[in-house]
């Protein structure tokens, strides 16, 4: 049996190491409170939720690993579910890096899923997934914008902006998590690019980097990033919308 044909897991790593700034004060975002239960176990139950999924990488914040493999310990998910956690770093990309570095060598296809997305339907996870076991090397979630976007020369000081342009809105999307890999290529993108400035906003955009082919599948509505305190409240209100409707946890 060749090395690749053993290679058959999806494992989904869930970077949680960030503090939440845009959020306000609190505890680092993974860990507040979503319905009276933390984000990241929601976000962990939605990687979960998909029978694909058989491993779980948490990547926490540097020095809170212990805390992070207590409060799993402490909540229920489906049996098949193996949970790992691995102290973070300072940038989403390093968090996501060592979290590819704690894979067991039988994964063959990853998801690198934001915590501080807690809600994504296990539908659009495995929609990812498919389109990965289908042969897609990378696969992004996404949306249309409802916006128009202008393109603006930043950092020009006095509260202005000068427009640069305004690209075709029908030919944006959002992109949103979970993004899909073949491991492989993902970890070759972690491994050889590197970005200036904020670095990779995100997976795809690595790849994109190495010149493998990126595709876009639907995302979904609920799969919204919670970023800001407006955020919490929508977060909030579909959350208790589930619980009336779905019987949801
Ligand atoms: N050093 C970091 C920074 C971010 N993340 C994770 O990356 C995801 C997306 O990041 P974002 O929403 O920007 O989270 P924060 O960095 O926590 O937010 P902020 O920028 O407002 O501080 C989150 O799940 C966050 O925990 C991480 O694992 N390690
Ligand atoms: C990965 C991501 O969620 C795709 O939209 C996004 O780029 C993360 O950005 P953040 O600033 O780290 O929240």
């Amino acid at each position: 049996m060749s090395e690749d044909s053993r290679r058959l897991r999806t494992a989904a790593v869930i970077p949680a190491a960030g503090r939440g700034v845009r959020l306000g004060p609190g505890a680092p975002k993974a860990l507040r409170a979503l319905g009276g239960t933390p984000m990241l176990i929601h976000a962990v139950r939605a990687m979960a939720a998909s029978r694909a999924v058989s491993l779980v990488v948490v990547v926490a914040p540097p020095d809170g690993a212990p805390e992070v493999r207590a409060l799993l310990d402490s909540h229920t998910f489906p049996e098949r579910t193996e949970l790992l956690v691995v102290p973070g770093g300072d940038t989403r990309q390093q968090s996501v890096s060592l979290g590819l570095q704690a894979l067991p060598e039988d994964v063959d296809v990853v998801l690198v899923h934001d915590a501080a997305r807690p809600l994504v339907p296990v539908d659009t996870v495995d929609t990812v997934i498919n389109a990965v076991r289908g042969g897609a090397p990378a696969v992004v979630p996404a949306l249309p914008l409802a916006d128009t976007v202008k393109e603006v020369r930043p950092d020009s000081g006095g509260g202005s902006e000068p427009v640069v342009g305004t690209p075709e809105r029908a030919r944006l999307r959002a992109v949103q998590t979970p993004q899909g890999f073949d491991r492989d290529t993902l970890v070759k993108a972690h491994e050889t690019v590197t970005f200036d400035g904020e670095g990779a906003t995100d997976d795809a955009g690595m790849v994109e980097r190495l010149g493998a082919p990126v595709v876009v599948v639907p995302g979904h509505e609920e799969a919204f990033k919670v970023t800001r305190p407006l955020d919490l409240v929508l977060a909030e209100a579909v959350l208790a919308r589930r619980r009336v409707t779905d019987g949801y946890a």
